[in-house]
């Protein structure tokens, strides 16, 4: 039996099933009393791709933590390879055969791919390094995977897509049996997500288990063989994947019947609310023009990389450009002014919240309604004072918490990116420049107690 989807055809459901690698019982995690996982229970098998999926907050990444060794367990066990494994760390998970691959890759830029798949295990006679044998035992690395990349490039020069390959080869050749994969393919073009699912497809067949975590429902219904959705900290449904359809995966994941409608859009008014004119900054950006009108969405398309964090630094006012022209509700903007391009009413939003977005030390409300009190020049606001302001944007934005109020960074991936937005969002922008708005990935958060 096989099921068919836009993106493809999943593996056949009736093949025998290997016993499991990883299995996880009646796991619960709390953090500060509040319950983050609940009596979690499930089996993760070789040779097999289990799509952990859920709304944000449901437990995800806190689920994968824990089995990577970053947090411990408040209950239940962990077992891997027939044993069970209390106080697992991240060393020890690895060592066993549990590896992460971040959305955020974890390559040294600067190095070759040969000597980023052998970090840590560089072969060397007599403390000199053999740099034939890294080559070659690069290449076999590749090569066992089908990946056809030169090992002699620098890792900084690859593609986002083949960067996520050269990370999965060196886990895999430091002996990953259960490959964690966040997302691999948010921010990739159709053609480059594809290779990576071949990619995962391949992880499969040479009897890797792979833990596949993303938002994008066909992907998953076309990749996963296995499908795990969590709600509210609970394994709400657990079966293979061919079993499953689109609307019985939203339905899991939500709770209830959901009926998916475009909103009707207003035609843009012809008033011009953003132009930008021949905007050149390096070899990065060059003669960039763009032109949007009040209610229009204009999207900007391009491989992720440093262009478009560019962009963002240019129109904000963070980086001079060395030529062009800014426009904000048909009044000239000056570059290279933060507190200038805020005054126009332009709103860029960042797709690095946790570097330039959010202020991890300020709690969820706070974060809320910075922009708002500096663009009204509010200083001290009292804490119940913020909340009550908050309120209705945690609302419409759907932001859930487990606590009142919360650190902003304790927050699930993307319950963080709705506060980003909301706090630009909600202060009467004329044109906004949103990066990467989408992104929720598991692991941009803050280093916090787990405890
Ligand atoms: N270190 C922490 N301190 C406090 N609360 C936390 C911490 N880590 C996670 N949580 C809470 O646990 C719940 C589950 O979060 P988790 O990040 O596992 O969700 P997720 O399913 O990965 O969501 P997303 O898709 O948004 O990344 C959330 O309500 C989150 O706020």
């Amino acid at each position: 039996m096989t099921a068919t989807t836009a993106l493809g055809t999943a593996r056949a459901v009736d093949r025998p099933t290997a016993e499991p690698v990883v299995r996880i019982r009646d796991l619960t995690k709390r953090f500060g009393g509040a319950v983050a996982l609940r009596g979690v229970s499930l089996d993760i098998r070789p040779g097999e791709i289990h799509a952990l999926m859920g709304m944000n907050g449901a437990g995800k990444s806190t689920l994968v933590q824990l089995l990577s060794g970053a947090y411990q367990a408040d209950g239940g066990t962990i077992e891997i390879e027939g044993s069970e494994r209390p106080g697992l760390t991240p060393r020890r998970a690895r060592r066993l055969g549990v590896c992460t691959v971040p959305q955020r890759r974890e390559l040294v830029m600067a190095l070759s791919v040969a000597e980023n798949i052998l970090l840590g295990d560089l072969p060397a006679s007599r403390s000199l390094v053999s740099w034939k044998s890294v080559e070659r035992q690069a290449r076999q690395a590749l090569r066992h995977l089908n990946i056809d990349i030169d090992v002699q490039r620098t890792a900084g020069e690859l593609t986002v897509a083949e960067q996520t390959m050269v990370e999965v080869a060196r886990e895999v050749r430091r002996g990953g049996k259960v490959l964690i994969l966040d997302e691999p393919t948010a921010c990739l073009g159709a053609a480059a997500a594809d290779r990576i699912r071949g990619l995962v497809r391949t992880l499969r067949d040479e009897g890797v288990a792979v833990v596949y975590i993303s938002h994008y429902i066909d992907e998953v219904l076309s990749v996963a063989d296995h499908l795990t959705v969590l709600r509210d900290g609970s394994v709400v449904h657990s079966g293979p994947a061919a079993a499953t359809d689109a609307a019985g995966l939203v339905r899991h994941m939500v709770g209830r019947e959901v009926v998916s409608r475009r909103p009707e859009r207003p035609a843009p008014s012809p008033e011009v609310a953003l132009t930008v004119r021949g905007l050149s900054h390096g070899r990065d950006i060059r003669e960039f023009g763009v032109q949007v009108r009040k209610g229009e969405i204009v999207g900007v398309l391009g491989p992720a990389g440093d262009a478009q964090s560019r962009l963002f630094d240019l129109l904000s006012g963070r980086r001079r450009p060395d030529a062009g022209e800014l426009e904000v509700g048909g009044a000239a903007v000056p570059f290279g002014r933060i507190p200038r391009s805020l005054a126009s009413g332009l709103r860029c939003v960042t797709g690095d919240r946790r570097a330039l977005g959010l202020i991890p030390g300020l709690s969820l409300d706070e974060n809320l309604m910075l922009a708002t009190d500096r663009l009204s020049g509010r200083r001290l606001r009292r804490r119940s004072d913020t909340t009550r302001r908050a309120a209705p944007r945690r609302e419409s934005y759907g932001v859930v918490a487990l606590t009142r109020d919360p650190a902003v960074g304790s927050l699930s991936g993307g319950n963080q990116q709705k506060v980003l937005l909301a706090k630009w969002l909600e202060t009467s922008p004329v044109a906004c420049f949103l990066e990467d708005p989408t992104t929720a990935s598991t692991w941009r958060r803050w280093p916090t107690s787990t405890r």
